[in-house]
């Protein structure tokens, strides 16, 4: 089986590390100006397995490819070149909801590519661990359950650990709401209002992940595995979540740097445009949303949010 990193950001690079131990990866990037020293994963010198390419149609000739692409611009990329991946294996890795069509990444790449076979791999698992080859155990959804479990068995390593299924809706959202969870739980330790308060926002979060998941057809425990409250419990508690640092930047009104991939930002407003069209209560989506785009304060928003009718768990 051929494989292809489509995206050479920290995880399509970390990725492309950790599956070059059991042989020859393609990674494909728009520039490869870098070398084998991608500034995006600093430390890590590729592997000769891996051979990195700017030219798609190159990259495009493998049967598995794995998209590495930020949720929004996946849209975009897609409507450049679905006619180079149709008909092959397709995973995408990106955790996000696409602000215009307000879907996970398997919708987009199934309506543009609908010959191809669609994957999400998603959980808990930071580029520089993985590259590092820290161990790390993740989820592989695939509708089609051969498919998946071929996947599965092509996509693991002895330090890289696929647990599959076949709820692509469920892993997607998991992926996807954490982010916006984990800007929430940075926003409160950088305000300062303390662990209490970032637990009661993580569990709180997770119980409107559970319910956004659920009206879209999710399996419940779907959200309580790797995909949910695995990764949810990673980004909400470590610095080395970018959307935890940019919600600790936002709780203590400290700049950020706007070329840093936030995915939970953007996802936070298409959760809130979700929310409003199926009629679902997501109060702390609604919140990050608002906190994003500068419409409340940090102080605003935590009175909002304790000051809501009380009601049962
Ligand atoms: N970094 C991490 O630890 C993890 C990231 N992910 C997910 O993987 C996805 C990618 O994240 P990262 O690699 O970390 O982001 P990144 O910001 O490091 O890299 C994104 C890459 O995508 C490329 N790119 C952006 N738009 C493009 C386009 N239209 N065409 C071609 N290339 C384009 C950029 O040039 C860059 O190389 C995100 O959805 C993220 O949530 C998932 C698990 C872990
Ligand atoms: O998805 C991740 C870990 O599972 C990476 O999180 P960040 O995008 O917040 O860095």
């Amino acid at each position: 089986m051929s494989i292809a990193i489509l995206g050479a950001g920290a995880f399509g690079t970390a990725l492309a590390v950790a599956l070059a131990a059991r042989g020859p990866v393609t990674l494909w990037a728009r520039d490869t100006s870098w070398g084998r020293d991608n500034p995006r994963l600093p430390g890590v010198t590729l592997p000769d397995a891996i051979h990195v390419t700017d030219d798609l149609g190159d990259a495009a000739r493998a049967n598995t490819l794995l998209l590495a692409l930020p949720a929004q611009a996946l849209g975009g990329f897609l409507a450049g070149h679905a006619v180079l991946l149709d008909g092959k294996r397709l995973v995408s890795t990106a955790k996000g909801i696409d602000l215009s069509k307000l879907t996970g990444p398997s919708a987009l790449l199934a309506d543009a590519c609908p010959q191809a076979t669609v994957a999400v791999l998603t959980g808990p698992s930071f580029a520089a661990d993985i590259a590092r080859g820290l161990p790390t155990a993740l989820t592989l959804a695939c509708a089609d359950g051969d498919a998946g479990k071929a996947l599965q068995h092509t996509l693991s390593t002895p330090v890289l650990r696929l647990y599959r299924t076949t709820d692509v809706t469920g892993a997607e959202l998991g992926g996807a709401l954490k982010n916006v969870i984990a800007i929430a739980a940075g926003v409160v330790i950088g305000a300062g209002l303390g662990d209490s308060a970032r637990a009661a926002i993580v569990t709180r979060g997770f119980a409107e992940m559970t319910r956004l998941a659920a009206r879209l057809g999710a399996r419940p425990e779907t959200l309580t595995g790797l995909s949910g409250l695995g990764d949810l419990t990673l980004t909400c508690t470590s610095a080395q979540s970018r959307n935890f640092r940019y919600g600790q930047a936002l709780g203590s009104e400290q700049p950020f740097d706007s070329a840093t991939t936030v995915e939970g930002a953007a996802t936070a407003r298409a959760v809130a445009a979700l929310s409003r069209r199926l009629g679902c209560d997501m109060p702390v989506a609604a919140m990050v949303a608002a906190l994003a785009e500068g419409r409340v304060s940090v102080d605003n928003a935590a009175e909002m949010l304790m000051t809501r009718p009380l009601k049962e768990e």
